[in-house]
């Protein structure tokens, strides 16, 4: 079958000249629809990132680093002198970042000193600090809180005077890494503060004043945990030497189970905002004018998530209040599922059910009818009225997908799947723009299936308190 040309009964407004030739029609406003406001309302973020201070013995803050045989050097980066900062900075080499799949160095987008793992070694014990502890439940909550990570370290960069690094995301390392975590030395600097950019929202952190506020009777290392999908950059060092270690970190199965512990033993409170989320949900649901025949529930990630080939590892790493929605569904016996989302040609969308590998990085357009041919998904019209009279496809009542968050991103085209990174991308893992979808059913059969949860969540609650008494 040849890419039908789409008719549409009301014909999809064509891009004005000085337009893109691919500016987003996306579904607008669901969060100014007030059937969806309750939710929009109940789904807020904590940052994206965690950072603090931690005071360490003195021997933690000792580096040794060389690059040939013989000629390695001790340093004290609380004792240190200018000279031996600047032997430190001579024995680094430039560092590089990634534009796709390409190693990049321009100084004019980072311009700082790293040296590779095999280069140095520190006497920093990341295990031994208990930081990841306090990483997990920075950056996770509820139940999340519990589940194990593990860390990779990634390189240590000497940022000195006139080095920064401009806005990118950490190149994702395998499906199953989730976030970057920077050790701050306390060698003295100004400048250098991380900020990072999320859903137009902007933050930063200051790591030499963080060190220098702590107060501690001894020396403190800064800390800063981020999910690495979240665009961050690191502002010009305007004086001093800011000596860093990244890590790469993933989700990871504990080691011994029985030593972990189990949701039974230690049992974080569930975020505040979930029970706010489900509610509203809820009411969304035993509402009959919602979707009376059926249809799915559509809500754009907030987080990008690193995938190779199939998406099913997606729901059980979901970030931040992705995590929190797709909770509140499977609380309510509802079983969304993950779909990589394409805008095509002709106001439709494709819902991959696994990342699509048919992508000529010279074709302008992406063509719904090699997605159809080639991957499993779904076609999503965004029209309400679409018909294609060439096919006779019309939308379905039963196929209707509400938007109930909005769907800002969505992934154009396969070379643009991975962009700025702290490295050359994988060809093979890279972040991509997901929704969750979820069936609903029809109204009538909707109640029984809210009815039964709320049932179930009042037993779970008396038997707890009869537990207890
Ligand atoms: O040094 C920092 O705070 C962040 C560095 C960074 O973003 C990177 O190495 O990818
Ligand atoms: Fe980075």
């Amino acid at each position: 079958m040849v890419a039908s040309k789409r008719k549409q009964s009301s014909p999809p407004s064509e891009p004005s000249s000085d337009e893109e030739p691919h500016a987003l029609a996306l579904p607008s406003g669901p969060t100014s629809d007030p059937r969806f406001k309750a939710i929009n309302d109940a789904i807020s973020d904590k940052p994206p990132f965690c950072t603090g201070t931690m005071v360490l013995p003195p021997e933690a803050f000792v580096l040794f680093y060389g690059k040939s045989d013989g000629d390695a050097r001790r340093i004290d980066l609380v004792k240190t002198s200018e000279s031996a900062l600047r032997h430190l900075v001579q024995t680094c080499d430039p560092a590089s970042f990634g534009v796709n799949a390409q190693e990049v160095y321009d100084e004019s987008y980072r311009k700082a000193g790293k040296l590779d793992s095999d280069a140095f070694a520190t006497k920093f014990d990341l295990e031994r600090s208990g930081l990841l502890d306090v990483v997990r439940s920075g950056l996770f909550e509820g139940l999340d809180e519990l589940k194990p990570i593990r860390a990779e370290m990634y390189k240590l960069n000497v940022y000195s005077e006139g080095s920064f690094f401009k806005s990118h995301v950490d190149t994702p390392r395998g499906d199953d890494m989730f976030g970057s975590l920077v050790i701050i030395f306390p060698t003295e600097h100004m400048g250098g503060e991380l900020l990072f950019r999320h859903h137009k929202k902007e933050w930063s952190f200051d790591a030499a004043a963080a060190i220098a506020s702590s107060n501690a009777a001894s020396p403190s290392i800064a800390y800063v945990a981020f999910f690495s999908d979240v665009e961050h950059e690191v502002s010009r060092v305007t004086s001093g030497y800011r000596v860093t270690l990244t890590y790469n970190l993933y989700w990871t199965t504990p080691p011994n189970p029985l030593r972990f512990p189990s949701e039974e033993v230690a049992k974080p409170s569930a975020p505040a905002n979930e029970a706010a989320l489900k509610s509203a949900v809820e009411s969304l649901l035993n509402d009959p004018t919602f979707l009376p025949k059926g249809g799915k529930m559509g809500f754009g990630l907030r987080h990008q998530y690193p995938v190779k080939k199939t998406l099913t590892h997606v729901i059980s790493h979901l970030k931040g209040s992705d995590h929190i929605i797709s909770n509140a569904l499977q609380s309510l016996y509802l079983t969304p599922s993950i779909k990589m989302v394409f805008q095509t040609e002709y106001n439709c969308l494709y819902l991959c059910d696994e990342v699509p590998t048919l992508f000529d990085p010279g074709e302008d357009e992406v063509v719904l009818q090699s997605f159809i041919d080639n991957v499993p998904g779904t076609v999503i019209y965004l029209s309400e009225d679409f018909e294609d009279l060439e096919t006779g496809i019309k939308v379905k009542e039963g196929d209707k997908v509400e938007w109930v968050t909005d769907l800002t991103k969505v992934n154009e085209r396969g070379e643009k799947l991975a962009t700025y990174g702290n490295g050359p991308a994988e060809i093979e893992c890279v972040y991509g723009d997901m929704v969750l979808l979820v069936d609903v059913g029809p109204a009538a059969r909707r109640a029984a299936r809210v009815r039964a949860a709320a049932a179930k969540a009042k037993t779970r609650t008396t038997s707890r308190k009869k537990g207890r008494w």
